[in-house]
């Protein structure tokens, strides 16, 4: 542990980045010898050498060869292209929270050995370059794709003017248990973080969704659950001049989780989500043409969580100001989530607002949990909500390949979309 306060500044900087300390270390020791201890040119832009620097070392660590074993299933999760999680923005362009670093570029030849066994691929050890917990494989078993280039992050960023005010000052102490020690699943009485939802955890002692939460957060929303704007910034989107009448915002269910402000531990049963992610996924080339994907490299045998944090604004307030519609753009920063392709209706993965830095709704994660049982190498896919029929949805459409009985993509065969 170093007390020198620019080294301690310059962790503090990459830290900022999700890259943790201990990475960084090698990196800077190698660039102050090239420098010859000239602090100024890696201070300079907010440590832009040191970051490039670190990305580079990454990029020439990828690993070629990886071998996965059959007997371990795969999985793999991805999100939000630019398209896909625009939810909402304001009128002169939406204020973008962005997602995650690295470059993927540097694919290896190798082979993997798969389910159906040993296949020529290209393939990558860990596109979040150690950022996450575990690590998050690649493989393209048929060969032919390259990588969209963007920064793996593992937590989001504010982009730009983005309204996003996250301090502890703002948590009230009904919005923390700040009495609270330890485990808060374990204490006699629910604690303040449980009024979100009813006086009752949403979460098992072994981290997963209780079954009746999850099956609320299923069901097929009624009337009195949509709100209405007066002036919505989604059609404002569309047509500044002449927005058409709000379409609605489903009012949704939140999960609230206990946060720094509260007395109790990290490990306290009410802090899922702002662990990380924890199962083995792999991104891999879907073979029906929907790009890359995302599959679990486990059998969830149970319902699982795991973050994602994505995002979206809805319209909570009569009014919704400019500044106040976010949303998620994984297009250059983003994490695994941003390969998560699209089912319609019966896709594994459903989305669940997580409150966890703050207690204004505008700014919250977005949760992905299985819905039912997951087996090895099953692709993991999410509803993204799409009506195929209204060409003027935010989120650009697309042929829709997913496969499902229900698809609502079929009538668009044979016909162009945007
Ligand atoms: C959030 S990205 C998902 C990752 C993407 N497959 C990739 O390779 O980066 C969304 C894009 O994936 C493709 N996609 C997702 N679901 C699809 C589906 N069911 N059918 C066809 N393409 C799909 C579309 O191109 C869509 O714009």
């Amino acid at each position: 542990m170093t007390n020198n306060p620019r080294v301690l500044k310059a962790f503090k900087a990459t830290r900022a980045l999700g890259i943790p300390d201990r990475l960084v270390k090698p990196v800077l020791k190698n660039l102050l010898a090239v420098y010859n201890k000239n602090w100024e040119l890696i201070e300079e832009d907010n440590y832009r050498t040191l970051v490039d620097a670190y990305f580079e070392s990454q990029d020439n660590k990828v690993h070629q060869g990886v071998t996965l074993f059959t007997s371990l299933a795969s999985s793999e999760v991805g999100t939000s292209g630019r398209d896909a999680l625009h939810v909402s923005g304001p009128s002169k362009g939406p204020c973008r929270i962005e997602h995650s670093q690295a470059d993927l570029n540097g694919m290896g030849s190798s082979c993997l050995i798969t389910r159906e066994g040993k296949k020529p691929i290209k393939s990558l050890d860990d596109i979040s370059k150690s950022t996450e917990k575990v690590k998050i494989s690649l493989a393209d078993e048929i060969g032919n794709e390259s990588l969209p280039k963007f920064n793996y992050i593992p937590d989001n960023i504010v982009y730009q003017h983005a309204n996003v005010n996250i301090s502890l000052a703002r948590i009230s102490d009904e919005d923390c248990c700040i009495g609270c020690s330890g485990d808060c699943l374990s204490s006699e009485f629910p604690c303040a973080c449980a009024q979100e939802t009813c006086g009752d955890f949403v979460y098992t002692k072994q981290g997963l969704l209780k079954e009746d939460f999850l099956t609320a957060c299923m069901r097929e929303p009624d009337k009195q659950s949509f709100f209405y704007c007066q002036d919505c910034p989604h059609e404002r989107l569309k047509n500044e001049y002449m927005p058409e009448k709000c379409k609605g915002h489903h009012i949704r269910k939140f999960i609230k989780e206990c946060w720094r402000k509260c007395g109790c531990n990290l490990w306290c049963g009410n802090r899922v989500v702002q662990r990380g992610i924890s199962c083995k996924l792999q991104v891999f080339l879907t073979p029906e043409g929907k790009g890359w994907g995302v599959r679990t490299l486990e059998q969830w045998s149970e319902r699982h969580t795991y973050p994602v944090t994505l995002d979206a604004d809805w319209g909570s307030e009569r009014v919704l100001r400019d500044e106040d519609a976010l949303c998620l753009d994984a297009t250059f920063h983003g994490n695994v989530a941003r390969f998560i392709n699209h089912r319609c209706c019966d896709a594994n993965l459903i989305d669940i607002p997580v409150q966890v830095e703050t207690p204004d709704r505008h700014y919250y994660h977005l949760a992905f949990f299985t819905t039912r049982t997951v087996s090895d190498f099953e692709e993991l896919t999410w509803d993204y909500g799409i009506d195929f029929d209204d060409l003027e949805h935010p989120i650009e459409a697309f042929q829709c390949n997913c496969g499902s009985v229900a698809c609502r993509g079929k009538r668009q065969k044979g016909r162009k979309v945007r």
